[in-house]
């Protein structure tokens, strides 16, 4: 669970969750994660796959009340490493040949919330028995993949 920072929202209700209760916590699910597709062969750039990395909430919920911007930050063999989403949907299409780590940060409209880190390593390929020298996982370029995480952004009003 990924708790927000102990926002002092009551005062300015940056956030708009509906009316306030004190002492209430409020729980927003959020999911996670990447969807790659091998292109079937390697390209002149040694590129061998399209993927996107993702943040939605849950359900799909309108989030331009308190999310103000989520950060992607790729390799930095990448050009732009951060890439900045200042709206929904909140993700990042690119092309590559491996896999890595993406630091995904969420920044809220309330200035008192802390920004919110998730790191995410970006799937490429299925890792299935094969016949690897040795006997090792033998990554296997499948045409579709999705690797999706759930969590939930806690904030909590103070009592
Ligand atoms: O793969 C891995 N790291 C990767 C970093 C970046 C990767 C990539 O795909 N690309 C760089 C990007 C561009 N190059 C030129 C213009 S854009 C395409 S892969 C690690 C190493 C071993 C296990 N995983």
């Amino acid at each position: 669970l990924i708790s927000v920072g102990g926002g002092n929202v009551q005062q300015q209700q940056q956030q708009d969750f509906g009316p306030r209760v004190k002492g209430a916590t409020i729980v927003k699910p959020i999911v996670f994660g990447n969807v790659a597709r091998y292109f079937g062969h390697k390209r002149n750039n040694g590129h061998t796959h399209e993927w996107k990395v993702y943040l939605r909430l849950y359900n799909n919920e309108d989030s331009s009340g308190y999310i103000k911007k989520v950060q992607f930050k790729l390799h930095d063999s990448y050009a732009t490493q951060i890439r900045v989403c200042n709206e929904p949907p909140y993700e990042v299409d690119e092309t590559g040949w491996g896999e890595f780590e993406v630091v995904i940060k969420i920044y809220f409209v309330d200035p008192s919330e802390r920004p919110v880190t998730i790191y995410h390593m970006l799937k490429l390929f299925k890792i299935e028995p094969g016949a690897a020298p040795g006997g090792g996982p033998m990554p296997v370029f499948t045409d579709y993949l999705v690797s999706e995480f759930y969590d939930e952004l806690i904030f909590s009003e103070p009592s």
